[in-house]
């Protein structure tokens, strides 16, 4: 058996948008972009949609300052390298990740993000609840697809997404390169969500993630599909069942706040190489 001897990692995926789980509870890691770009690459690396660094909160500098010290923070990287607010299906499996390590107790507890601390609850099945701060409609916007316009709504769910709710061939969608947006409305870029409404209380959804392309599954995007869904239908709260290509979660949208349930599933895990993690 060959003794790898570089950092741990775990591989996990939430209805498999797909995730490289590096635990560094002291911040002792260099995770450069470079290593995350390769980490994430189906050739060179492992493989996945993003990385999660499970650190204490005290323990990164970027920390933002209302997530208490002791808190684990998912420091969450896109498979480009560039760092993002939020992940909803990330969180659901750093969840995983801590229970099932020994870091934190089943039931409740909170995970750490750059969009503040997000409570989370894990589920004797499998499945997690995460509480998703609320998702807000701060626009209107459009993207171009095949040369013809696709309105949609700007929602921030910590991360901008762009959901455009319509009667969309969703099996027709050529997403390999990403939906043209308005760069004054999104500076930072934007994850683009096509939702296609099915019989009351469902959805069927594609995706386009900023700094990755097109995913399987996408948490913060499928709360933003719930509350354009129910804005296009003249409400403000309500849930919504999501299917995405990998899978189905629950979303719900209240007054105060969104929470999104599904499932988190650890794969299985090893150390890397020492000489690949030196030069990836
Ligand atoms: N897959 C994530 C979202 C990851 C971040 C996104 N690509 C961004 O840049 O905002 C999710 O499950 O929410």
């Amino acid at each position: 058996m060959h003794a790898f001897g570089g950092p741990e990692y775990t591989k996990g995926h939430g209805t498999q948008n797909d995730f490289v789980i590096l635990p560094d509870p002291d911040g002792e890691l260099e995770l450069t972009d470079e290593r995350v770009r390769a980490l994430c690459d189906r050739q060179r690396g492992l493989g996945a949609d993003g990385v999660l660094r499970v650190v204490r909160a005290g323990n990164l500098p970027d920390a933002p300052a209302d997530v208490p010290s002791d808190v684990w923070f998912m420091d969450y990287r896109n498979a480009d390298g560039s760092i993002a607010e939020m992940c909803g299906n990330g969180v659901r499996v750093f969840a995983r990740y801590l229970v099932d390590s020994g870091l934190a107790q089943p039931g409740d507890l909170p995970v750490g993000t750059r969009a503040g601390v997000r409570p989370v609850r894990t589920h004797d099945d499998g499945r997690v609840t995460v509480e998703m701060g609320q998702a807000k409609i701060f626009g209107e916007s459009a993207t171009t697809v095949a040369g013809a316009r696709v309105a949609g709504v700007a929602v921030d769910v910590g991360n901008p997404h762009l959901a455009c709710v319509g009667d969309h061939d969703l099996d027709a969608l050529d997403l390999s390169t990403a939906p043209p947006h308005d760069e004054n409305l999104f500076p930072d870029g934007v994850n683009v969500e096509f939702v296609r409404p099915l019989t009351a209380g469902e959805v069927r959804m594609r995706v386009h993630e900023r700094g990755v392309g097109e995913t399987r599954s996408c948490g913060t995007g499928t709360v933003a599909a719930t509350a354009a869904a129910l804005h296009a239908a003249g409400q403000t709260t309500g849930s919504r069942i999501v299917h995405i290509p990998g899978g189905t979660v629950e979303v719900e949208i209240t007054a105060s706040g969104s929470t999104l349930t599904g499932p988190a599933v650890l794969v299985g895990g090893g150390r890397l190489s020492a000489e690949w993690w030196q030069n990836p």
